[in-house]
């Protein structure tokens, strides 16, 4: 794993920027996008910038079962008003939190994978070590998959939501393979908060406890953090 420290989210964000920006000139085709709090910086960059997304096609880690992409808190949503609306692709793929049968929207999701293999993939990471939703305890051999969040992770996004009993109890994840089957990965977190969560991903054993520990696993992978996420290394 290359770490990169920064000493905040802003050169964080210019840190990635780079790296999108020399993926986009050696041709990539298909880049796979997060959500959560930590990935909005890089995107005021990339919506800032030049750059013409208008030949790449996204797909997206994971959505919250039961919301529309309506809906403020999807992640769909998110991803319009940070990047889409802004940014044209040429597809953005999003899993579907509103479909009538969740097991073929999983497959469905995973031939889309299939059908564009992810050149650079973007993760950020939850306090228990979830990549995507992909929560302790979920075999690394998964594809997508439906999830029942942890109270952890429940707790952490209720920052989001009016009311924490408003926050979905589900969600539909692209599954652990599918992350590891990127060709690069890069990987962004700060706060003292992800400390644990970091140094176990990196330093400590590769277990299904730890889904982010998969990751010194793969060949390609950088990690931006800053100094407060840092600390436990
Ligand atoms: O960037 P944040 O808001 O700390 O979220 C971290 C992780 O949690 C999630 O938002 C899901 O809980 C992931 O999508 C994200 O990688």
């Amino acid at each position: 794993m290359k770490i990169i420290k920064v000493k905040n989210p802003a050169e964080g964000a210019r840190k990635a920027f780079d790296i999108y920006q020399s993926a986009l000139s050696s041709g990539v085709k298909v880049l796979g996008l997060a959500t959560g709090s930590t990935p909005i910086a890089l995107y005021k960059e990339l919506t800032d910038s030049v750059l013409d997304f208008s030949n790449v096609t996204s797909i997206n880690l994971d959505e919250y079962l039961g919301l529309d992409g309506n809906n403020e808190q999807s992640y769909r949503y998110f991803m319009n008003q940070h990047l889409f609306n802004k940014k044209p692709f040429k597809k953005s793929y999003v899993p579907d939190g509103m479909s009538e049968d969740h097991k073929a929207a999983a497959k469905q999701y995973d031939k889309i994978i299939s059908e564009h293999p992810i050149d650079l993939q973007l993760l950020g990471i939850g306090l228990n070590g979830h990549i995507g939703f992909n929560e302790p305890g979920t075999a690394f051999d998964s594809t997508t998959h439906i999830v029942d969040l942890t109270q952890s992770t429940i707790d952490a996004n209720a920052r989001f939501f009016d009311n924490s009993a408003d926050v979905p109890t589900q969600a539909i994840s692209m599954g652990i393979a599918s992350v590891m089957s990127a060709k690069e990965i890069l990987l962004m977190a700060y706060g003292a908060g992800k400390a644990d969560a970091i140094a176990a991903m990196v330093n400590g054993p590769v277990t299904e406890k730890v889904p982010a520990s998969i990751l010194q696993n793969h060949k390609n992978v950088t990690i931006i953090i800053d100094e407060a996420a840092a600390t436990k290394l």
